[in-house]
């Protein structure tokens, strides 16, 4: 069985007020099927605008399509109940592109990493402490980073920490939106090497949003491309055709 499977989601954004002239009615995405395997990586490539963020959003249950099913683990996501809902929150984690927002300026990197333990687990301080240790040796930070403000490291450093925040309840997906876009080569080379090793040691399966074809093909083993809202999943990929 697949891990996620879309099937046939559609979500259309309606046009009011000050957007009526900047959206056309029917923007978003449409009819959208794909299925992923558990440990496996697909990649969804696609223009600005072409509904990278909406597909996105929908995976990680923030934003119900209009029609269609998204199917986790055999259970239809959005119309399920409480305790599967809690269950998704927790197996499918997000790193988005803009590491330094996503996370509080004042709270420490242990803090911040620790949060989703303290959310859904309990454990001593000093079980916790070894669990962040641990997350960010995973990630090639060091447990000296612990005590370190976002504000301290730099973009690539805090971008694993979103990464070891992402990984620390061993999710079974994660959707990677832009994880390295507005980094430099060698950086988006180190942390895209990174988050192979950890498919590997810890079996988590990614969807790989990016506008950057060559990220893409570095990273993903299979590759959809979005265009205008609509996705066609390709068995190879080739960008020239
Ligand atoms: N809340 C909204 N209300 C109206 N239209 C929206 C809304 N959110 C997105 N859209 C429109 O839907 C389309 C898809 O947007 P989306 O953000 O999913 O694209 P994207 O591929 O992630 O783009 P980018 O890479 O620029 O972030 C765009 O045309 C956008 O203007």
């Amino acid at each position: 069985m697949s891990l996620l499977i879309a099937d046939e989601i559609t979500k259309t954004y309606s046009a009011t007020g000050w957007f009526r002239k900047q959206t056309p009615e029917g923007k978003g995405v449409r009819e959208i099927s794909f299925t992923l395997e558990e440990g496996s990586c697909l990649g969804i490539l696609g223009e600005s605008g072409a509904g990278k963020s909406t597909l996105g959003r929908i995976v990680l249950g923030l934003l119900p399509p209009d029609s269609g099913t998204l199917t986790f683990r055999g259970i239809d996501l959005y119309r399920s109940g409480r305790s599967e809902r809690k269950q998704w929150r927790r197996d499918i984690q997000v790193v988005f592109q803009d590491s330094y927002s996503a996370m509080n300026p004042r709270m420490t990197v242990q803090d911040i990493v620790a949060e989703p333990l303290r959310n859904y687990e309990r454990k001593s301080s000093k079980e916790e402490r070894s669990a962040v240790a641990e997350l960010l040796e995973l990630v090639g930070l060091g447990a000296d980073d612990m005590t370190k403000r976002p504000k301290q490291m730099s973009g690539g450093q805090l971008q694993r920490v979103n990464i070891a925040r992402a990984i620390a309840l061993k999710p079974k997906l994660i959707v990677l939106d832009e994880p390295v876009s507005s980094m430099d080569m060698i950086i988006q080379k180190q942390i895209l090497d990174h988050l192979k090793e950890l498919k590997e040691k810890i079996g988590t399966a990614y969807l790989f949003i990016s506008h950057d074809i060559s990220a893409v093909q570095y990273f993903a083993d299979r590759v959809a491309i979005l265009d205008r809202g609509t996705l066609e999943v390709r068995e190879s990929f080739d960008p020239f055709t």
